[in-house]
């Protein structure tokens, strides 16, 4: 099976063409893939298929040919993925499975319309952040409260004192699971200049990771929010390059580079044994959407 790798702002995925829907991927497969040592290694997997050919976004098919299929790097399913979004664009028309300009990307989270040229930054309508209260994360031994923003998936958005530079984020934050019964991604941020914010991301079954899309809208509604600027535009800085958000009254853009890195061929042992180490364990899903 073939494979091509991707990433925007270094948050990297493993694109598998599946278009007829053929591919059984279970969560140890996605692991396996995703494993750093054992595997190609990424934060998670976007399988590109045809939307009519998948029963659980078939009725979408009419507003986009092809569906983007998230895994995270945990096996697990979540709704939308930012970069994710934005890399299968850049996939779709390298592939010539779609023309440069503007087109429509089946998700879990609804239909994401896709902006981009022959090279250089691809733009998605991300839609309207959805705004659920407040909550509040332990990480490292210290409390940050935040903002819930729901991006089509779960996050706490964190506007702290702290530098996140120093911050200590290799292990899962703690979170309030009544407010967040299917685990959540938590952005911890700075502002460092006029609109323009430092992010640093916990995302739900990946880990700590260099970016995230959805993650740096929610972002800017916490800063925009914080501010008293509910439109407008921020830079946000992550570790692995920035992206840039435009809050509209009415929705969200996100706009940032998505690059094809390499392919190949997947050894079918990798895929067989469910696991690169053959170890067949199956790891829980972080979302059940
Ligand atoms: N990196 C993504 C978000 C991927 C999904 C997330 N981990 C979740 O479980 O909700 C992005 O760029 O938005």
């Amino acid at each position: 099976m073939r494979f091509v790798k991707g990433h925007g702002t270094e948050n990297d995925f493993v694109i598998l063409p599946d278009p007829d829907a053929r591919l059984e991927l279970t969560p140890a497969k996605v692991a396996a893939l995703c494993d750093r040592r054992a595997g190609i290694g990424a934060d998670g997997v976007l399988r590109v298929v045809r939307t009519e050919r998948c029963a659980e976004v078939a009725d979408l098919a009419g507003a986009a040919e092809w569906f983007m299929d998230y895994r995270n790097a945990d096996g697990g399913i979540a709704e939308m993925c930012g970069n994710g979004v934005r890399v299968f664009a850049r996939y779709l028309v390298d592939a010539g499975l779609a023309a440069a300009g503007e087109f429509g990307i089946a998700t879990r989270g609804g239909i994401k319309r896709v902006r981009l040229g022959g090279t250089g930054d691809v733009t998605v309508d991300m839609g309207r952040p959805r705004i659920l209260g407040e909550s509040r994360t332990t990480v490292a031994g210290r409390t940050y409260d935040g903002l819930n923003v729901n991006m089509g998936n779960p996050h706490l958005a964190c506007l702290i004192d702290d530098p996140v530079a120093g911050l200590d984020l290799g292990r899962e934050p703690e979170f309030d699971r009544e407010v967040y019964p299917h685990g959540v991604n938590v952005e911890l941020i700075n502002v460092v200049g006029d609109h323009a914010v430092a992010m640093r991301v916990h995302e739900r079954g990946s880990g700590e990771t260099r970016s995230c899309g959805t993650g740096a809208v929610a972002t800017a509604v916490a800063a925009a929010r914080a501010a008293g600027e509910p439109t407008g535009a921020w830079q946000v800085r992550v570790l692995g390059g920035s992206v840039t958000v435009t809050l509209d009254a009415d929705t969200s853009y996100l706009s940032g580079p998505a690059v094809l890195v390499a392919s190949g061929v997947i050894e079918p042992g990798l895929l067989e044994s469910g696991s690169a180490h053959g170890n067949p364990a199956v790891p829980a899903f972080s979302a059940t959407p």
